[in-house]
């Protein structure tokens, strides 16, 4: 660890206090507990099938940053486990200990600048990912990962850093996404990375891992722009890659600018290549009129072959927080991101894609399916949902909001076959954030949802229970004596495959 030149007058931060901006007060002030709480506060019944852990991520920056308006995107992963077992809950909770972590807590103060700007730092690190995005079983550990580096192992009955990992030698590329996907069928793992030569770069490497961990396939591509590759989808055939067009730009970087620029004249490209035996040739990069695509749902063909692609899609920048190059974004409260379905042709030659149809006419995010439905044709999709006439109290829990992400007041159920959705209101001072689905039987959609409730009246967190074949009220409300902010994603692990090791 040596220190750099400064190029652009950066220093440290030498105030203890975070900025007064939204995105570090009220509900969003940084939380940075570690520690351990046992047998939660349960209101209601957990039924005794429940048994596994939920694990999910937040961005939570220990120290106080020394660059301007620093993002949600960027802050310390911090992973929160809750494990359920005999209708009682014990929660844990342990920041992931990246070298940016370890150097800064060292330190007593944060060493890195802007979110992936690395000419911003003023330490050099061999890796600076903050592993803040999602936290992903694998094997008998986790994978806390962020997409701009490999993941970091961690010990998924303590919470431990296991350390940097690239599957024994085998990871080709010099990022993994944070959502890699796994069929079900076979335990095949699919992921990739973007920027997978460095920051700035074109290249894209797509790779499969089999159950046992060994690397089967790595195909490398070139994106048509340097763009914000955050999820992807796959089919029994195909794997499907949305690009949002917020691109990067390695002479901004270099000049301290921030990693991403919305291009509102960029399409949304949608990139399609045969899941097996493909050469990096091979893929067609679909074309859409310039928008927004959030998570994937789910893809899968259908019985002409064509393939269906469920995500959300916004017709304006959601990362509002990236204007475009003449620093213009959309009002916030303007943002609408509603659940599409796209069709695609992967024989076309036309490239450019018909509108989609619009499967919910509301602003929807976090979209998860029963995962053992993974690139097949599910019936059920579950979400975040915003309903302003659900009966929230906006004016009430407005102040305690906090800033920087986008507030969904329910969750909602879409059965694909009746069309009928399903909507869970937690309250009217309650945000939920993403729901993970836990099965309890072999049908799909079976089961209950698991999501962590921002209460603005207690400023408590609380994980709410719902049954899916009941949204009228939750089959339990757990409390936790503390307030969580605002997180990314989450999943949910069998207690037949894990039991968390506590004191
Ligand atoms: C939700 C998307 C998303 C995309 C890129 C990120 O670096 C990220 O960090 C928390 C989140
Ligand atoms: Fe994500």
């Amino acid at each position: 660890m040596s220190l750099l030149h400064n190029r652009f007058g950066l220093k440290p931060n030498p105030s203890q206090a975070f900025p007064k901006l939204p995105q570090f007060s009220a509900f969003m002030k940084p939380c940075r507990f570690e520690g351990e709480v046992r047998d939660l506060e349960v209101e209601g019944t957990i039924p005794p099938e429940i048994h596994g852990t939920f694990f999910r991520v937040m961005p939570d920056p220990a120290y106080p940053p020394y660059v301007d308006d620093d993002g949600w995107f960027n802050g310390d992963g911090a992973v929160s486990a809750f494990e359920i077992k005999d209708g009682r809950v014990q929660f844990k909770q342990r920041y992931v200990r990246t070298e940016k972590f370890v150097a800064e807590r060292k330190a007593h103060k944060m060493l890195t600048g802007k979110y992936r700007n690395k000419y911003t730092d003023l330490v050099e690190l061999q890796v600076r990912t903050t592993a803040n995005t999602n936290i992903f079983p694998y094997k008998d550990f986790l994978l806390a990962i962020k997409e701009d580096a490999h993941p970091y192992a961690m010990d998924a009955k303590t919470l431990e850093t296991i350390g940097l990992y690239d599957f024994e030698g085998q990871l080709p590329s010099t990022t993994f996404t944070a959502h890699p996907k796994v069929d079900a069928k076979t335990g095949e793992m699919l992921c990739f990375g973007y920027e997978a030569k460095g920051d700035g770069t074109p290249d894209v490497c797509y790779y499969t891992i089999d159950s046992e961990g060994k690397f089967t396939q790595s195909v490398w591509m070139t994106a048509p722009v340097v763009g914000l590759m955050h999820d992807f989808a796959f089919t029994d055939n195909y794997v499907i890659f949305p690009i949002i067009p917020q691109l990067c730009d390695i002479e901004r970087l270099k000049e301290g600018g921030s990693h991403w620029e919305w291009d509102g004249n960029c399409p949304l490209y949608i990139g399609v290549l045969p899941r097996y035996g493909a050469k990096g040739t091979d893929v067609k990069w679909f074309e859409y009129k310039t928008s927004f695509p959030g998570h994937t749902a789910n893809a899968y063909e259908d019985d002409s072959g064509n393939i269906l692609l469920d995500m959300p899609l916004s017709m304006s920048n959601v990362f509002f927080w990236w204007p475009d190059a003449q620093g213009v974004s959309p009002d916030p409260r303007t943002i609408k991101s509603d659940l599409v379905r796209f069709t695609i042709n992967p024989a076309a030659e036309d490239l450019q894609l018909a509108q989609p149809e619009v499967l919910i006419d509301h602003d929807v995010e976090f979209p998860r399916i029963d995962d053992r439905w993974g690139g097949k044709k599910h019936r059920h999709c579950f979400f975040d949902h915003m309903d302003p006439s659900l009966g929230t109290d906006f004016a009430a829990i407005g102040p305690a909001m906090g800033g920087g992400y986008p507030p969904y007041n329910s969750l909602g159920h879409l059965d694909l076959e009746t069309r009928k959705l399903d909507v869970y209101f937690p309250g009217s001072t309650h945000m939920c954030q993403e729901p993970v689905f836990i099965p309890t039987t072999d049908k799909e959609g079976e089961g209950y949802l698991l999501a962590l409730v921002n209460n603005y009246r207690t400023m408590m967190s609380e994980l709410h229970l719902v049954s899916t074949a009941d949204f009228s009220k939750p089959a339990a409300v757990i409390n936790l004596p503390m307030r969580l902010r605002a997180g990314l994603h989450g999943n949910w692990v069998d207690g037949q495959d894990l039991q968390l090791d506590f004191d």
